[in-house]
């Protein structure tokens, strides 16, 4: 995507080859800045701390992580510690373990002398194929944006609220939910993206709007709250999410908030779609309710709120009454039926066993077996 003119990824290779160069995301939107990654213990911390963030650019991070450490120890014991301090840092999104584990197949047969190179091009080559399959998830999410604009009268704007951030900073680039946002955008179909806040953190106001607004996207940022009374209203066309992890069931954790979003599209008959590549699908969980951890974040994203103060400087701010706890568990799950379809590289499946099995026949059988 390009930021002021100029085409970026949200990860890549330092001049020197070996450094990992990132997009600080909790600087968005106000200052676009870089961090530049020398080790695997900022790697960690960079996915900890949210510098990156979004299920596939967590697993992206993780890789190179991975790749760093290798670069300074290539070991079987620091190959093991760097999987664990990476494998640590969040909880939900499950790319982050698919990474980890692809890497560790790869590395774990090799001469120690070899691993940090294969490190490197494994990590490049996750991103590229992410790339790939976001872009493929932007192409069969655009086909139902046209069947939608197919059903209206000629011209008119197709509503879509989405919820948190799932687009080219939540990826390496392209995004999953936002993915078919821009190519029906470039298309020429009128399309309107009504952006959750997303508190606590705010990825919908901060990240989605800015992503939209480089692109050149029209949208209107709404209090997390605002999604039913739209859709009583007939203001919402369809609901496009991503997600962290989705069960083999298609169940799906995403951001918390998601499945209020979910119940009010039900109770309205508006569809929710759900984007994601196949990285983050967990084969080996049924239920998702009952499975997937949810990352429980610290109290003060619910209490303070940063933002620009009349200065020109960013300023962090209380906002809850002196005193009283708060709780931030970070994402929610929204059960299978409730999702009107999952849009994935290989095309748009119902969420269920059945639906992503017929997609994925390889995946599935694997995990069965
Ligand atoms: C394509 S990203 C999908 C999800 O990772 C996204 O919707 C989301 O919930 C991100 O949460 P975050 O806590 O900002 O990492």
């Amino acid at each position: 995507m390009k930021i002021h003119g100029q085409a970026y990824r949200t990860i890549w290779l330092a001049q020197d080859g070996w450094r990992v160069c990132v997009i600080d995301q909790t600087r968005l939107p106000f200052r676009f800045e870089t961090v530049t990654l020398s080790s695997s213990e900022a790697a960690a911390e960079a996915i900890r701390s949210m510098v990156v963030r979004g299920a596939p650019l967590i697993g992206a991070t993780a890789a190179y992580g991975l790749a760093l450490a290798m670069r300074a120890d290539a070991s079987d014991a620091a190959l093991e510690a760097a999987l664990s301090l990476l494998g640590a840092t969040r909880p939900t999104a499950v790319n982050l373990h698919w990474a980890l584990g692809r890497m560790r197949r790869v590395l774990t047969p090799l001469e120690p002398g070899r691993r940090a190179e294969m490190a490197y091009s494994d990590a490049a080559l996750i991103c590229d194929e992410d790339v790939a399959l976001c872009r493929a998830i932007g192409e069969h999410g655009l086909g139902l944006i046209r069947a939608i604009a197919a059903e209206r009268p000629a011209g008119k704007t197709i509503n879509i609220l989405t919820h948190c951030n799932a687009g080219w900073l939540a990826t390496v680039d392209w995004g999953t939910a936002l993915a078919p946002i821009y190519l029906a955008h470039d298309a020429g179909i009128p399309v309107h993206v009504w952006v959750d806040e997303t508190r606590p953190r705010n990825q919908g106001a901060a990240l989605t709007a800015y992503e939209l607004g480089a692109h050149g996207v029209p949208h209107t940022v709404i209090a997390d709250n605002a999604g039913g009374h739209l859709m009583q209203h007939g203001e919402v066309d369809m609901v496009i999410v991503g997600t962290d992890r989705t069960t083999a069931t298609g169940d799906v954790a995403n951001k918390i908030g998601t499945y209020l979003k979910a119940l009010a599209a039900h109770d309205n008959g508006v569809p929710f779609y759900v984007a994601l590549p196949s990285t983050t699908i967990d084969w080996s969980m049924s239920d998702g309710l009952r499975q997937i951890p949810i990352e429980e974040r610290a109290a003060r994203e619910v209490t303070h709120l940063a933002g620009l103060g009349e200065d020109g400087e960013v300023h962090s701010f209380r906002v809850v009454a002196p005193g009283s706890p708060a709780a931030n568990p970070a994402f929610d799950v929204t059960p299978a039926r409730l999702v009107t379809g999952l849009i994935t590289e290989r095309g748009v499946a119902p969420a269920s066993a059945e639906g992503l099995a017929r997609l994925f026949p390889e995946q599935a059988r694997g995990a069965a077996a």
